[in-house]
């Protein structure tokens, strides 16, 4: 038995993550966390989960969670995640982040765009970035995973196999993207409240979301060139979802059939992307770990159009990939529905 904790089980992400591992027999989930002294069983905070899991949410510690638990989800908020992680780590525990706090490398950069002085800088640029498909050899030996965000993994998954077989030109890439609502986390929020966001699609994070330098270093390493890009996210009236629309310039004339054929080859073997004809959708992904890739043209532009649940590939999917490839367990395990 595997024994597994998750901390901010109250979260959107927590919800998923619990779903996913109660179908591995071999795992126990073993604590949940919250700031909360109530104690409120798991139940009352996600109602699906009634009859699933008996089992309440504690305000732990880092080492109460260590003397109960093997492996730690942490799902979290940025800041709130590297206040915990260096103790749990510390205390022998195998951890899986799901937030943003050790995807980048260099700590100036986390400050320039997350605006928060990085308390552990020391573990920049040698966590493991936990993209499965780019790098599953990395993930088994790790004992701490950073988990890709959402719009990261859906844009990088799309791109890595033009940038890593040098066809396009790596700066001036146009990613255009669209979330669901649940992206924003279950704190209600202005903008996220239903009269705010329904029947009204807005971009934000203009020319500023903290992901632009997660998917231009990721990339980077992957293709060996700087990668530059201009991404906009979009908020949309749906509960889940992540469609990347992506303009980047082709470096010469090259078949569609073709690039179908580099990608089928770069993702050979990777049971969550399907390289697909028609342009995907978020409906056919939702609730699962699939990342959708289609490739098209508008005369001499090449467009790859990107879909994941954001939940899911975006977040607790990716996370129990990860979590599967670290324990010794299929990739898969779980995450087939
Ligand atoms: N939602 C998504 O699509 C994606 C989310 N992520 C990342 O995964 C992590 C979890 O996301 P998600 O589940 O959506 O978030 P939620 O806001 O839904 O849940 C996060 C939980 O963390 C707990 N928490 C602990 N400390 C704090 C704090 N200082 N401020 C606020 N909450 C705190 C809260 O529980 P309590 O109040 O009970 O203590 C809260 O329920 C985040 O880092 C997020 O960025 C990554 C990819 C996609
Ligand atoms: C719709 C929405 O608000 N989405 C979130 C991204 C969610 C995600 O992946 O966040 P992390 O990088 O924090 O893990 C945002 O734009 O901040």
């Amino acid at each position: 038995m595997t024994k597994v904790a998750i901390m901010g089980a109250t979260g959107y992400a927590a919800l998923e993550l619990i779903k996913i591992l109660l179908r591995n027999p071999e795992v126990e989930i073993v604590a949940l966390t919250t700031r909360s002294e109530e104690a409120p069983h798991i139940s009352e905070i996600h109602h699906c989960l009634e009859g699933r899991l008996d089992l309440r949410c504690e305000n732990l510690s880092p080492a109460e969670i260590a003397e109960r638990a093997d492996f730690v989800f942490c799902a979290l908020p940025h800041v709130a995640s590297m206040e915990v992680i260096p103790d749990l780590l510390a205390d022998g525990c195998r951890v899986v982040d799901l937030s943003a706090d050790y995807r980048l490398s260099d700590p100036a950069v986390y400050e320039q765009w997350y605006h928060h002085v990085h308390i552990d800088p020391t573990r920049l640029g040698s966590t493991v970035y936990g993209l499965p498909e780019l790098w599953a050899e990395k993930i088994p030996g790790a004992d701490l995973i950073a988990n890709p965000g959402c719009y990261t993994s859906t844009a990088i998954l799309g791109l890595a196999p033009l940038l890593a077989n040098s066809l396009v030109e790596p700066t001036g890439i146009i990613i255009d993207a669209k979330s669901g609502v649940s992206g924003a986390g279950r704190k209600p929020k202005l903008g996220t409240l239903y009269p705010e966001c329904n029947e009204s699609i807005t971009a934000y994070g203009v020319g500023t979301h903290r992901h632009t330098p997660e998917i231009e270093e990721i990339l980077t390493t992957v293709g060996g060139a700087d990668v530059k890009v201009t991404f906009t996210p979009h908020l949309t009236p749906m509960n889940r979802g992540i469609l990347a629309t992506m303009y980047p310039r082709l470096k010469e004339d090259t078949s569609l059939d073709h690039l179908k054929d580099v990608y089928r080859s770069y993702y050979e073997g990777k049971p969550f992307v399907r390289i697909i004809d028609r342009v995907p959708t978020t409906k056919d992904v939702a609730g699962t770990n699939y990342c959708d890739i289609s490739l098209q043209s508008a005369g001499n532009q090449l467009i790859v159009f990107s879909a994941t649940d954001n939940l899911i590939k975006g977040a607790a999917g990716v996370a129990v990939q990860n979590f599967n490839l670290m324990a010794g367990y299929p990739e898969t395990t779980g995450l087939i529905v």
